[in-house]
């Protein structure tokens, strides 16, 4: 019998990792297959403990229920950062972001615009949350540098170098009878990385090389982590941006947490990542006018977007 199965989503385990030992090495060379093959990897990362995560999503909850006129006030410098509410395209999903969420006064100016009497522990969660994700994408690129033999460059896209945005978002399923209206479109994220979380309802998916779905089943203590369009330009196009959508078919809220990262000044192709067989794709960007950029004219939603702004 010839049995056709579901392509998945390769599994990595990020927990107890040393910089330089053998399984370190092992991992980054499986990392660095799994993003160039799938753009995506599942990372098992246990330092996000069961009792944050919980606290997290259930002050989601909470987060969402205030009344619209409270959310509104989550506003940004750059369209689309700030509160997104239900519209005709989108009727069952709701958005809002936090910039710099890994700084404790950005994530406190968040949090007094919605409880202005105070909710220090929601602030107190979401900053640890937003610090302990972006370690998971810290020791990600380091070891996408390493494996490509250029961890000297490394230094330009630390910590010091990247800007987080944490989007928290809720989708409603439809009603029975309703039309199953697909929850997002088609997209590549505009970021450098993306990772990803939700509480215990699926509907993400992601586009394989030949264009099949894979439907994400989130194992527990896991992230998504994705390249997105900036992480494949740096790279010369070897690594994927994947492409995904969402896709609601339980009755349940999905929530989900993603953290975009995004590089602060140039970012520019590694001179060793250039060869005959890759010849230059990407001319030198600056990530933060792309934003700009995309977000007011934004004639793709794919990787295409940073082919047009950049690309050779
Ligand atoms: O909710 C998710 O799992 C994915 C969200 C997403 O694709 C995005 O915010 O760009
Ligand atoms: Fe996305």
């Amino acid at each position: 019998m010839v049995s056709v199965s579901q392509p998945k989503l390769p599994i990595i385990n990020m927990d107890d990792l040393k910089a330089g030992n053998e399984y370190w090495m092992l991992t980054c060379d499986k990392v660095t297959r799994a993003l160039e093959e799938y753009g995506c990897f599942m990372a098992v990362y246990g330092r996000v403990s069961k009792e944050l995560d919980k606290e997290v999503f259930d002050s989601l909850e909470t987060l969402f229920e205030l009344p619209t006129e409270t959310k509104i006030k989550n506003t940004s410098d750059t369209p689309f950062y700030g509160y997104l509410g239900p519209n005709k395209t989108r009727p069952l999903f709701q958005s809002m972001g936090i910039e710099n969420a890994t700084s404790l006064d950005h994530v406190q100016h968040f949090t007094n615009l919605m409880w202005p009497s105070g909710n220090h522990r929601f602030s107190e969660n979401i900053h640890s949350y937003a610090n302990l994700v972006s370690e998971l994408e810290t020791v990600v690129k380091q070891m996408v540098f390493q494996s490509y033999g250029v961890e000297k460059y490394y230094e330009s896209y630390d910590k010091s170098s990247t800007t987080y945005l944490l989007r928290v978002n809720k989708y409603k399923p439809a009603k029975i009878g309703e039309l199953n209206v697909a929850t997002t479109s088609i997209h590549t994220d505009k970021s450098f990385f993306t990772i990803l979380s939700q509480n215990h309802v699926n509907g993400l998916e992601v586009q394989t090389k030949d264009d099949k779905w894979i439907p994400v089943e989130f194992l527990p203590s896991s992230f998504v982590v994705m390249a997105s369009d900036v992480f494949m330009a740096w790279s010369n196009g070897r690594l994927r941006s994947t492409r995904h959508r969402v896709m609601m078919n339980g009755q349940e809220d999905r929530y989900s947490i993603a953290l975009f990262t995004f590089k602060k000044g140039i970012t520019e192709i590694p001179e060793e990542l250039v060869d005959e067989e890759h010849p230059l794709r990407f001319k030198p960007f600056n990530h933060l006018e792309f934003i700009g950029h995309h977000s007011k004219s934004p004639l793709y939603v794919d990787e295409r977007a940073i082919k047009l702004f950049c690309g050779v």
